[in-house]
């Protein structure tokens, strides 16, 4: 069997490799329009960092595993086609910053219809509206050549960034929907045999095509929802005393509720939770939904008002002003183990210090620099882009970054910041040192030992000897 996949990106890339080391009887091509990305993936430094994923490239590569630009042929040869391209939020035109725009889609569906000159299965890995693979078919199906026929199948990705290899390896369920006709369940079977290679046939669940497309806005929906709902409770435990920690494990503990994704945090970032809850939002409004629309809408205000409290909580505590102060930024990355940033809640924070005069001094262990300025430059972050470029030095030593500043904010997890010499920091910086820690990482009672002022998510924090500060607190 030949496999090709329309966009070598986050999911393509990790998604074929995977698929080519557990499948040595089917040959896979990944190809992309941009020729950059291609040749990166032909390389030593593939275009994004994955664990585990340079050693699963290394295994394939050539052998049963190809990157090419070369779109037509790979097309014409497969029997399967993976549409795995981007479907960003629309910046313009109808559903402008709600809806998916689905014109790289489009544009893949139009590739196969010209091209191709045998029968095709067309998955849909690329997560798309509700009912986007009626479009898909009414595309090919319009520029059906004779004795051509296309199956379409939907088949959203699970995996998260950072844990993508082991998540490809060991998915919870692979979902795949299709039409629910003879040759539908024909092409289901197709497909669910390449993941029966590696996936018990158990974790394998067939759908009709709209529930498989539903199904991945609302398991988006459903996690961003939890991050959400602990981060509202954290506001409550910053003025109340209760610990946000506490409250997510004596919550979590419940067999029913679980413990996982009620990490509170600086807020969700990452190219997919907004994007789709914004989707599903668009849906119901479509459908007439007001009511859930604004259920789900509440998801993402509340993310904002997230990252706003912690922006603003940085500034109040640096005694309402932070206009020329150096703020060493750790993190800037939406979360550990991948170099990704986009929707990273660090831009938040930074645009807010940025605005106020603050100098920035970040440092990520897997961002490249050049896109932390594009970050912080682009249009919507900032309408003086030259005056940000003044005010922000990358670093490529966490050390270095923190020298001669009045605080540091950690934004991302990453391991390493746990280990850090905080002592030797502490004595490098500006006092009084504070920091900000957005992720709730670090070992807060050392630092405070070490005379740092500390401030976190969901707990408050008191100074010995110091008055408390809870204005609000109901006097008991
Ligand atoms: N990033 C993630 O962790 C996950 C993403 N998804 C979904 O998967 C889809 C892809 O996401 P990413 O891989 O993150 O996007 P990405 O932006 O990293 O990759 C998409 C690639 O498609 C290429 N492309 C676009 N139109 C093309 C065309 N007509 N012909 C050839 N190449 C074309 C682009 O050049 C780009 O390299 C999206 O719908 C996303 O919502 C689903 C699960 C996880
Ligand atoms: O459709 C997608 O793109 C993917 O979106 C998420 O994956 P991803 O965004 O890569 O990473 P997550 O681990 O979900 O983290 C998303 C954001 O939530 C934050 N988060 C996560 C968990 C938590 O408890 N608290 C919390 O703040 C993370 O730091 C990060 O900023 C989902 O977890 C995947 O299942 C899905 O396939």
């Amino acid at each position: 069997m030949k496999v090709c996949c329309i966009g070598a990106g986050y999911v393509g890339g990790p998604t074929c490799a995977v698929m080519a080391l557990k499948c040595p009887d089917i040959s896979i091509t990944l190809v992309d329009k941009s020729s950059e990305r291609i040749a990166q993936w032909n390389s030593d430094k593939l275009p994004i960092y994955e664990p585990g994923l340079d050693d699963v490239v290394k295994q394939c590569r050539n052998v049963n595993l190809f990157f090419s630009t070369d779109i037509d042929t790979a097309i014409r040869e497969a029997d399967l086609i993976f549409i795995s391209v981007n479907t960003p939020t629309k910046t313009c035109g109808n559903g402008k910053g709600r809806a998916a725009d689905l014109k790289y889609v489009e544009s893949a569906a139009r590739m196969i219809a010209e091209i191709a000159q045998s029968n095709k299965i067309v998955v849909e890995k690329s997560t798309v509206p509700v009912r986007a693979a009626e479009s898909i078919m009414h595309i090919l199906r319009a520029n059906q050549k004779p004795g051509i026929h296309y199956d379409i199948l939907s088949n959203p990705e699970f995996l998260a960034e950072g844990t993508a290899i082991n998540d490809l390896l060991n998915a919870d369920r692979v979902l795949i929907g299709g039409e629910e006709t003879t040759e539908g369940h024909k092409a289901v079977e197709k497909l669910s045999w390449i993941y029966e290679h590696w996936i018990p046939k158990k974790n394998i669940l067939t759908t009709n095509t709209w529930s498989s497309e539903l199904s991945k806005l609302a398991a988006n929906a459903f996690l961003a929802q939890r991050i959400s709902s602990i981060n509202s409770l954290s506001a409550v435990c910053e003025a109340t005393g209760a610990d946000v920690s506490e409250v997510a494990r004596a919550v979590g503990l419940d067999s029913r509720i679980g413990s996982k994704f009620l990490q509170a945090s600086v807020g969700f970032g990452g190219s997919c939770f907004q994007k789709d809850i914004l989707n599903l939002i668009y849906i119901c409004e479509n459908l007439n939904l007001p009511e859930v629309a604004a259920y789900w809408q509440q998801v993402i205000d509340m993310n904002e008002y997230q990252k706003r409290r912690f922006s603003q909580k940085i500034i109040e505590s640096l005694f309402n002003t932070v206009s020329d102060k150096r703020i060493a930024i750790l993190g800037f990355a939406f979360k550990k183990n991948t170099g990704d940033t986009r929707e990273t809640a660090a831009i938040t924070v930074c645009q807010t210090l940025l605005e106020e005069g603050a100098k920035l001094d970040i440092y990520d262990p897997k961002v490249e620099p050049e896109q932390i300025i594009d970050d912080l430059t682009h249009p919507t972050v900032t309408e003086s882009p030259e005056n940000v470029k003044k005010a922000v030095q990358i670093h490529s030593d966490p050390y270095s970054a923190v020298r001669s500043t009045h605080a540091i904010v950690l934004c991302t997890e990453w391991d390493e910041f746990v280990d850090l010499d905080y002592r030797r920091i502490y004595q490098s910086m500006m006092k009084p040192a504070y920091i900000f820690d957005g992720r709730k990482i670090l070992d807060h009672e050392r630092l405070q030992q070490i005379g740092f002022h500390v401030q976190t998510i969901g707990k408050k924090y008191q100074r010995a000897g110091l008055l408390r500060s809870w204005g609000i607190v109901p006097q008991l």
